[in-house]
């Protein structure tokens, strides 16, 4: 059967604490309507400036964290100690503040493997097994998949142009020339990221203005922000700033807390 996607929908705040605070009440409906239907909540994160924006969540006893189930959309294949790690990132700025069960946050463990595909079969395996007999279904269904867009319009470890754009069977792939370093990355595929109940990007600040313009108005171009559109009832949000949105045409919304 064919799902088509339903149109992003995208929120616009005037700045950075406002955007952090409406980011957080979001993360926590999500997280309400999944605990009620589940008991518990599934969320992929990604390195960037995107834990940082999850503040807003840190304190706030509406934090049900321990029905948290948390997963990388991507890793830097680097020692799991060195700056560039995303589980290192994610570790320091929110999981080392809040109460998520340390069996619960599912780390790309690289001290494990050399081998690049070895380790995203590994990943493939424990995503497998924590949503396949759950959720009986050919890909997973995240609640919640939290995306950062590059400069050149990357999502998660998927650059422009590169073959991967076009995997369409597997759920975690592997690559060893990110055109950003470092080169050696694991990441989910568009099946999985498009199989997902909710995608939300955060992005902000004027650097991203030209790119939010090309991936919203202009998505011919393929760019793979543009080719994240998860399949109803699947709903893709972004979260950005006035300074990232200023020339998209594209229809805002207009955050007033
Ligand atoms: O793996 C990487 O190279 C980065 O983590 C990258 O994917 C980042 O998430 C985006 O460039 C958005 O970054 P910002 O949100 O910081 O702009």
């Amino acid at each position: 059967m064919n799902h088509p996607p339903h149109p992003p929908i995208l929120y616009s705040f005037p700045d950075g604490a406002s955007l952090v605070a409406s980011l957080a009440d979001f993360v926590i409906k999500a997280q309400k309507e999944s605990i009620d239907k589940k008991g518990r909540f599934t969320v992929a994160l990604s390195g960037g400036s995107l834990p940082k924006m999850l503040g807003g969540l840190i304190g706030n006893p509406a934090v049900k964290w321990d029905k948290w189930h948390v997963f990388y959309a991507d890793e830097r294949v680097v020692p799991l100690d060195d700056p560039d790690s995303n589980h290192l990132l994610c570790t320091e700025t929110l999981f080392s503040k809040v109460s998520i069960p340390a069996d619960q946050i599912h780390t790309i463990d690289t001290s494990l493997l050399d081998d690049l595909e070895e380790l995203a079969d590994m990943y493939e395996k424990e995503l497998i097994r924590e949503f396949a007999q759950k959720d009986a279904a050919r890909f997973p269904v995240f609640d919640l998949i939290l995306l950062g867009m590059g400069p050149d319009g990357h999502t998660a470890s998927l650059f422009p142009g590169h073959a991967l754009l076009a995997e369409d069977d597997r759920w975690i792939a592997w690559l060893d020339d990110s055109p950003k370093p470092p080169p050696k990355r694991i990441t989910f595929t568009y099946p999985v990221i498009n199989h997902a109940l909710r995608v939300a990007f955060v992005a902000s600040g004027a650097g991203k203005v030209d790119m939010l313009r090309s991936v919203l108005d202009e998505p011919e171009l393929g760019l793979p922000s543009s080719r994240v559109k998860p399949a109803s009832p699947g709903q893709l949000y972004w979260f950005v700033d006035d300074a990232a949105s200023a020339a998209v045409q594209y229809s805002r919304t207009v955050f007033k807390l």
